[in-house]
């Protein structure tokens, strides 16, 4: 009788409508823990938006999909502009964020971590504690700050290699017909490969690992989207669902890797202990071997262990894949799109051919890739125009006291969000005359006058330092696509080197029709879908094969 109740009771409750009208109070009820658990920050702080209070918050979640980018340029004009810090509404799952005008970005950055923190802003935006399968992402960072730069000398032939096949494979070598190409497509069939030179060396011609590092990052941003649309407090219990995926993806790439790895720890062991036979061996030079190098010198031995690196690699497999894969995009789209009488890709062709002539060997140097200083210019000019974010420099606040801004007042508690306004930075008139205009050489031709100059004329040391700070490279409160500060991207001498050796090798062995108009991204909150669907049309240069 008791049980015949009971489930009377349960099929009663268990109706579709109860159950949408149970989870659907569920989530309502979670928004509002979530939302008074946000950090409040000060009423001195003007805001953009739809305004305070609940429904005004819900207005600003829904708001944000297709306002932010507004919401950030009105901020711009009416508060950065004039050094005011304001505050923009975020997507739900995340609190609000007070926007830092330029004046201050030394004051922001140079805040230490245990005040306000990169690595949790990160961690936040990318739900990095439950997508890089438990890992901690400052191993490789640390890493990578630490050995890439002071290795990428010796990588320059390796990486010239790698983008010479993975660009002949993807654009053929017809010289007659000209071939139809979704250039996003083309780009991942070339990014990628290169990127994981100085990721997994050699195991970068593995196609099936490469791919399925591709898959992995596809699924990081799908994943990240989906949870930043659920409150904060339901994300440990969804998340785990959510990225089910990342640990299939990485299982399947831990079998290719594995041994790889495997045999790495085992031969660097050994090196390390002295083995008479591996004297004359060194490891190939790659974040594998510098993660394995690093936990040697840590004395962390529970850090060499094969899953463990593998694992490590993700959040940098991450960092580096779709970034530039993205900033190669719109490089093309940006010069193949401006103006035909201008000829830009004949003269970064005319550059590239010049500079590589006096290279001897047909094998660029670190001296001969920093001399091309207009296909640098090009590119630096591409990343000014054509962000893919609104922000790219994003602080939480750790301090259990908060922060105060002494120049303005204003006081942030823990778990604030600051960040920087690249968008409004980068198009503004008095920072770049013409700032919406794609204009390839703008800075290359400040540096090619001084460079002419007599020696009398370069006497100024500020003044030459000023244009040395032209490079594309050099990050600035004024040009942010590689953040500034000591967090700024440590791959970006990496990323100049691979994108000048593929446009040099694209444009020098292959013809490409202008395009007539420039397909436009579609901008979701604060970032670009890119117009995935544009095509180029391409055929080999005679001669060339
Ligand atoms: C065009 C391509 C790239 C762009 C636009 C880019 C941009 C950025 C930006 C904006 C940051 C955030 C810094 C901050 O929070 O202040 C960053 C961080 C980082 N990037 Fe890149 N990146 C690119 C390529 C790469 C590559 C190829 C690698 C590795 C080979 C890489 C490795 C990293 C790492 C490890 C960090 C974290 C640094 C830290 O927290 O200290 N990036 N990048």
């Amino acid at each position: 009788m008791a049980t015949s109740i009971s489930s009377q009771l349960l099929e009663s409750l268990l109706t579709p409508g109860r159950i949408a009208t149970v989870l659907l109070l569920f989530t309502v009820s979670s928004f509002i823990v979530d939302f008074t658990w946000k950090p409040r920050y000060s009423a001195s702080l003007p805001r953009v938006g739809f305004g305070g209070g609940v429904v005004g918050s819900i207005r600003n979640w829904v708001g944000y999909v297709t306002h932010f980018n507004r919401w950030v340029e009105e901020g711009y004009e009416k508060y950065t502009k004039h050094n005011r810090a304001y505050v923009v509404p975020s997507a739900p799952s995340r609190p609000q964020e007070v926007v830092i005008p330029r004046s201050q970005t030394a004051w922001l950055l140079e805040l230490p971590d245990r005040i306000l923190s990169a690595k949790e802003a990160h961690a936040d935006l990318m739900h990095g504690d439950y997508q890089f399968l438990g890992t901690d992402d400052q191993f490789p960072i640390g890493a990578l700050h630490k050995h890439l730069t002071r290795n990428l000398v010796g990588l320059i032939p390796a990486i010239q290699n790698d983008v010479h096949s993975a660009i002949d494979a993807t654009f053929g070598a017809d010289t007659e017909n000209w071939k139809s190409l979704n250039l996003w497509e083309a780009l991942l069939g070339i990014v990628p490969v290169v990127t994981n030179r100085v990721v997994v060396g050699e195991t970068c011609k593995n196609k099936e690992f490469v791919d399925s590092q591709v898959s992995f990052v596809d699924a990081l941003v799908r994943n990240s989207f989906i949870l930043n649309m659920f409150p904060k407090i339901l994300h440990p219990v969804v998340a785990p669902f959510v990225v089910l995926p990342n640990w299939w993806i990485w299982r399947k790439s831990f079998r290719i890797l594995g041994p790889v790895i495997e045999k790495r720890l085992h031969d660097m062991a050994r090196k390390a202990a002295g083995d008479a036979e591996y004297e004359a061996w060194e490891p190939e030079e790659c974040l594998i071997t510098w993660l394995i190098r690093q936990a040697q010198a840590d004395g962390a031995t529970g850090k060499l262990n094969a899953a463990l690196i593998s694992k490590s690699l993700l959040p940098i497999e991450f960092a580096a894949i779709h970034t530039t894969v993205i900033t190669g995009h719109n490089l093309l789209l940006d010069l193949l799109s401006s103006d035909p009488k201008d000829k830009y890709p004949e003269v970064l062709r005319e550059e590239s051919t010049r500079a590589l002539g006096a290279e001897g060997d047909g094998y660029w140097t670190k001296t001969g890739l920093s001399n091309l200083y207009r296909t640098d210019s090009a590119i630096r000019e591409s990343m000014r125009l054509s962000h893919f974010a609104t922000a790219l420099t994003h602080r939480k606040v750790i301090a259990k006291e908060g922060i105060t801004n002494a120049a303005e007042g204003w006081h942030v508690p823990q778990g604030g969000y600051l960040m920087l306004d690249l968008a409004g930075t980068h198009h503004d008139p008095d920072l770049y005359p013409e700032p919406h205009a794609y204009d390839p050489l703008r800075f290359s031709r400040v540096r090619e006058e001084y460079e002419t100059r007599p020696k009398e004329e370069k006497s100024d040391p500020e003044e030459a330092l000023r244009v040395k700070r032209l490079g594309m490279v050099t990050t600035s409160d004024a040009y942010l696509p590689f953040s500034h500060g000591r967090h700024a991207c440590p791959g970006r001498f990496f990323v100049a080197h691979e994108l000048k050796m593929i446009l040099a090798y694209l444009l020098r062995n292959y013809e490409i029709k202008p395009i007539a108009e420039r397909p436009k991204p579609i901008w979701i909150g604060q970032t670009i879908v890119p117009p995935i669907d544009a095509k180029i049309e391409i055929r080999r240069r005679k001669g060339t094969v």
